[in-house]
């Protein structure tokens, strides 16, 4: 799914408005039965007082929109018209009218206005601001906004939480509202999925308004929202006259004393992923564990008992993961460098190996075209510097992974795969997830996905969604709290089958 920039937004908007022939009034209309649907399929006519506050741009006529449809089905509804400017969009005042010849009337919040009182058992609906905000709010909105997040009300915010830009991080953190949901009209926008702009949601959904897909489809776009669909179409099947050979023979590099259960886990989710075979490269003390609680992977020893010396593969492996419970010690790091310089084909790369990659950057040249390396948030830091923002993050990432052709992936709560100037943004995972070892799975799957012939773009975005999916049904079973990696590894086929099960209920997003 395409995530669109506000302007592309605006253009859909107005696309459809000319082609469907409709006025720009009955698309604003189809926004509010939207969301009055979404809300009265819950409600159920309770009797809750409603509070809804809203702008007097497009997003407040949402809001006025939809406190006519609440009071004409029964709802207890009180509106507020924050009145930040006077200049007010033409489908705010023709819905402010309709709304007064219903004989409700809004009261008219301005900067010398006292806060009404909002009580925690009431609902807010947030229509202050949406996509327009093209500035910070004034400082008495920004109170208000704080008044209402302090209210411990349940926060219904219209297409965007109000007071956050669509594509920047907000200056004044406190005047931006805190939403319980967000009901995203149509697409959802990038600052859900970053960490620094993701925190200003709990959940969101999308609510269609039919925008012309004919303009959506061919528009260019900078990131991808990564759903079942795309992830489904990505699949390979495996072949009926087909045998182990076919499915590659993936080899896992790393360990040292006290951290070869990285590789077991690393090998075990590589198998798990569907690697033909799978050989573990570690330093000898790990021969024991590895040959018995992994009874299907082959191990090479190094000579060498508690670190890797050198990395000689007798054999051309279908796909290498390489740097998980390394170290970077001197002799490792010799050993790592000559195996860069001496490898051509596309490797997955984590933990230690990004760690002497940061360490010696001058070796990054070595790292083969085409190679996955899979960061959390301080790798990355150590790779590429501080940045000001989760912005300014995803461009300096995005510039390392152009400059050297690498596929970068940005693990954390909605892991960023960049590519070749653009960014895909997985869906799948769940907080459960950041714990051990949960990194060493990814390195396997990935690194088995690269082994059944998965390029490695599509492998990183196939792979992070199956892992999270595998997080997930863990979680369903076990709790957030109870995740540990080698549950997510076990869950990798149910993860696989909850693939192409069909959906029975539908559902919302976890931002
Ligand atoms: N255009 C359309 O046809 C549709 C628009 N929709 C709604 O329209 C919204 C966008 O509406 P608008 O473009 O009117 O913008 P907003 O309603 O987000 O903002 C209102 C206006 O306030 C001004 N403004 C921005 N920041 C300000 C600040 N800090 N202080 C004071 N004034 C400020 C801007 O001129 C802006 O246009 C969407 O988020 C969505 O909710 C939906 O109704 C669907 C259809
Ligand atoms: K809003």
């Amino acid at each position: 799914m395409k995530i669109f920039t506000a302007q592309q937004i605006y253009q859909a908007d107005k696309f459809t408005i000319e082609h469907q022939q409709i006025s720009s009034d009955q698309l604003m209309e189809r926004a509010a039965i939207q969301l009055f649907e979404w809300m009265h399929s819950r409600l159920q006519g309770a009797e809750v007082i409603i509070q809804l506050f809203c702008g007097i741009g497009n997003n407040g006529g949402d809001g006025i929109a939809l406190a006519r449809l609440l009071k004409e089905a029964g709802y207890t509804i009180q509106v507020h018209v924050v009145n930040y400017s006077e200049t007010r969009s033409k489908d705010f005042l023709l819905n402010l009218e309709r709304l007064k010849d219903r004989k409700i009337w809004p009261d008219f919040i301005n900067d010398d206005s006292s806060l009404p009182e909002i009580s925690p058992n009431d609902i807010i609906v947030d229509a202050i601001f949406g996509i327009g905000l093209n500035r910070e709010p004034s400082d008495w909105v920004g109170k208000l906004i704080q008044h209402i997040n302090q209210s411990q009300a349940f926060v219904l915010s219209v297409d965007i939480p109000s007071g956050l830009p669509a594509s920047q991080v907000p200056s004044t953190t406190d005047h931006v509202i805190r939403a319980s949901y967000v009901l995203s009209i149509q697409l959802p926008k990038l600052v859900f999925f970053l960490p620094e702009t993701g925190v200003y949601l709990n959940q969101w959904e999308l609510l269609d308004i039919g925008l012309n897909t004919g303009f959506l489809g061919p528009e260019q776009v900078a990131f991808h929202f990564v759903t079942l669909p795309e992830v489904q179409s990505m699949y390979r099947p495996r072949l009926k006259f087909s045998h182990k050979g076919t499915y590659g023979h993936s080899v896992i590099v790393g360990g040292s004393y006290g951290k070869i259960g990285a590789v077991q886990m690393a090998a075990d989710a590589c198998l798990r992923a569907g690697s033909g075979l799978v050989t573990a490269y570690i330093p000898e003390c790990g021969y024991e564990s590895i040959q018995t609680a992994l009874p299907e992977a082959m191990v090479l020893t190094d000579e060498e008992d508690n670190f890797l010396t050198s990395i000689d593969i007798p054999f051309d492996p279908s796909a290498i993961g390489i740097g998980i419970g390394m170290g970077t010690g001197e002799k490792v790091v010799k050993a790592f460098e000559s195996f860069l310089k001496k490898t051509d084909q596309p490797l997955v790369i984590d933990a230690d190996g990004l760690n002497i990659l940061s360490k010696k950057p001058e070796l990054f040249k070595y790292v083969p075209k085409a190679s996955i390396l899979t960061p959390h948030p301080k790798e990355l830091q150590r790779m590429i510097g501080d940045w000001k923002d989760d912005f300014d993050k995803l461009e300096k990432a995005k510039a390392l992974a152009t400059k050297y052709g690498i596929v970068l992936v940005l693990k954390g709560v909605h892991t960023i795969t960049l590519y070749n100037g653009l960014g895909y943004i997985n869906s799948t995972g769940n907080p459960g997830m950041a714990t051990a070892g949960s990194g060493d799975v990814l390195t396997g799957i990935l690194t088995g996905l690269i082994a059944q012939g998965y390029d490695s773009l599509q492998a990183a975005i196939f792979g992070v969604y199956l892992h999270g999916l595998a997080g997930d049904v863990t979680a369903s079973i076990e709790s957030y709290d109870a995740v540990k990696a080698t549950g997510i590894i076990s869950n990798i086929g149910k993860a696989y089958l909850e693939l192409f099960k069909r959906p029975e209920v539908e559902g919302g997003n976890t931002a």
